[in-house]
């Protein structure tokens, strides 16, 4: 039998960045033209196989991007061992907040977390307007960025975002948390009771929209 892991993942960016929309990409291979926007946050899960044929289960916290959910992101980012921040090569602005967000990560989320800056509806490159030039002044002086870009929409760098991470936290040394909990373990069971969440592998980014 193959041993799995489980690590806690947040999503975070601006609103209509397409967050949902890589979730429903990576867990069903769909893309939805006409996505609400999620309400408070969406929970889901799905697991990857990594190299050495072990398995990698993200527990994934799909957050609001509308401002007025802002004040809930910490619950979600609280205990993750992984944060994929989005913005959307079309809107320039939408860097910039996930420059605010990769900022109050550091400063407030685990140490050891791994980050990914995502930029995502790479199909539309006739609207690009965030070059990656751009992208590089923006993190110049971070280390330990992860840089991706993807289409959910096309599915482009999707699956091969969510293995890199996976890899990366396979290989991830045990480490301490923030708040205390020792242990890759200990981490992986930090921040929010999953057991009482509803949503399991492979049911949509709607299964918990809570
Ligand atoms: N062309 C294109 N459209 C996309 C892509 N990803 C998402 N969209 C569209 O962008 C809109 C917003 O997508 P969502 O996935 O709801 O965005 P979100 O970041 O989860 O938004 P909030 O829930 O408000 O935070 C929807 O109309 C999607 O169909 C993409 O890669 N390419």
């Amino acid at each position: 039998m193959s041993n799995t892991s489980s690590f806690k993942l947040v999503l975070l960016g601006e609103s209509a960045v397409g967050k949902s929309s890589l979730v429903l990409q990576f867990v069903k291979q769909q893309f939805d033209e006409y996505r609400e926007s999620t309400i408070g946050a969406a929970f889901l899960t799905q697991t990857v196989k990594v190299e050495d044929g072990s398995n990698v289960k993200f527990e994934i916290w799909d957050t609001a991007g509308q401002e007025r959910y802002k004040s809930l992101a910490p619950m979600y980012y609280r205990g993750a061992q992984c944060a994929v921040v989005v913005y959307d090569i079309t809107n320039y602005g939408s860097l910039e907040k996930a420059k605010s967000w990769i900022t109050e990560l550091q400063r407030q989320a685990d140490p050891d977390i791994i980050i990914a800056v995502c930029g995502n509806k790479s199909d539309l490159a006739e609207r690009r307007a965030v070059t990656s030039d751009q992208v590089q002044k923006m993190f110049e002086g971070e280390e330990g960025l992860l840089f991706v870009e993807t289409s959910a929409k096309s599915g482009d760098g999707v699956q091969a975002l969510f293995t890199v991470l996976a890899e990366k936290l396979h290989n991830s040394p045990p480490r301490q948390t923030r708040t205390g909990g020792a242990s890759r373990a200990g981490a992986r069971n930090a921040g929010v009771d999953l057991s009482k969440s509803t949503s399991s592998s492979g049911q949509g980014p709607d299964a918990c929209n809570c």
